[in-house]
């Protein structure tokens, strides 16, 4: 049995995660955390998520240390948000817990502290900005096109949901990050246009951040050349295939090495 411990666990990925646990015969859920101040604190959360008692209280951040002593988790999985994130995994990595990290949003220096608070206490842990299985294959191909398009001009547009705090997406910024690393010549990447902003530079690769209603996760990067356009798109209908993909990387880093990995390495599609 993989003992798991969720934080984030009542919002809209944490309840999805418990809910998929309790499903899994080979998971076992053993703690759920919410941001200090919550006013669940102490109700069964099976009872708060709806899925009837568990007899696992909610607990909360501020007593994260003793609640995973006491828990003992072989995986942390967080899907919070960067300032707690980075708190969760310098306390979980300290305590020698693995972690599968979903949360987005990191400055380069939060992110920066999150490795190496997971590097020095020798744990291993997933990072990714999406567990979607399709969004990783949308990643992959992403790679051939920057590589066979590199003359056109190339924007990415991407729409979430009016509660998501972080923009651009995570997909959308990882997306940006894999062109350019595969790009045949010089780029940057720019959000948005406003002004008399001038012919369009070849460089730039500007990403535009959508937000309404309950929209899960649309992705689209358009290559553009003159008489012609491609469109990659994917669209997640629901928040499923993130869950399923988590749980995927939690199964993965069991017993893994200590290190950092990502999806790729998850999905095997860095070989
Ligand atoms: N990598 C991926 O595949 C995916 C990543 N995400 C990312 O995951 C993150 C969460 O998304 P989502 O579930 O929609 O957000 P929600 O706001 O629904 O859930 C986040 C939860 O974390 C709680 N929280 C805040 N601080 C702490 C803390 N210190 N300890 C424990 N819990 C805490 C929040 O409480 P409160 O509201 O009180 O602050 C909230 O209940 C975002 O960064 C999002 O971009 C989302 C989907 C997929
Ligand atoms: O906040 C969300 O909802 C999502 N966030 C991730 C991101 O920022 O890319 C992944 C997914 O698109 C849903």
């Amino acid at each position: 049995m993989i003992k798991i411990a969720v934080t984030g666990a009542v919002g809209r990925m944490g309840s999805g995660i418990i809910k998929n646990i309790l499903e899994s015969e080979d998971m076992e859920l053993v703690a759920g955390i919410e941001a200090p101040g919550n006013p669940k604190k102490g109700l069964d959360i099976g009872e708060v998520i709806g899925v009837g008692k568990l007899g696992i209280p909610v607990s909360t951040a501020d007593e994260l240390e003793k609640v995973l002593s006491e828990a003992k988790p072989d995986v942390l999985v967080d899907f919070t948000a960067p300032a707690p994130c980075v708190g969760t995994v310098k306390t979980a990595s300290k305590l020698g817990i693995n972690l599968v990290i979903g949360t987005t949003g990191f400055t380069d220096e939060q992110r920066a502290e999150m490795e190496t608070a997971i590097k020095e206490n020798g744990v291993s842990a997933v990072i990714s900005q999406n567990y979607a299985i399709g969004v990783n294959i949308f990643f992959k191909t992403l790679e051939l096109l920057a590589d066979k398009l590199s003359n056109y001009d190339i924007e990415i547009v991407e729409m979430h949901h009016k509660h998501k705090k972080d923009a651009p997406s995570g997909t959308a910024l990882r997306a940006a990050e894999i062109i350019q690393e595969n790009l045949n010549r010089d780029s940057n990447v720019i959000y948005g246009r406003e002004g008399i902003t001038g012919a369009r530079a070849k460089e730039e690769i500007c990403i535009h951040a959508l937000r309404g209603g309950d929209v899960v996760g649309d992705h689209t990067v358009i290559f553009t050349e003159e008489g012609e356009r491609l469109e990659l798109s994917h669209k997640a209908c629901s928040r499923q295939p993130l869950i399923s993909g988590a749980l995927i990387a939690v199964r993965y880093i069991v017993g893994k090495k200590a290190g950092i990995y990502n999806t790729f390495d998850v999905l095997g599609l860095n070989e």
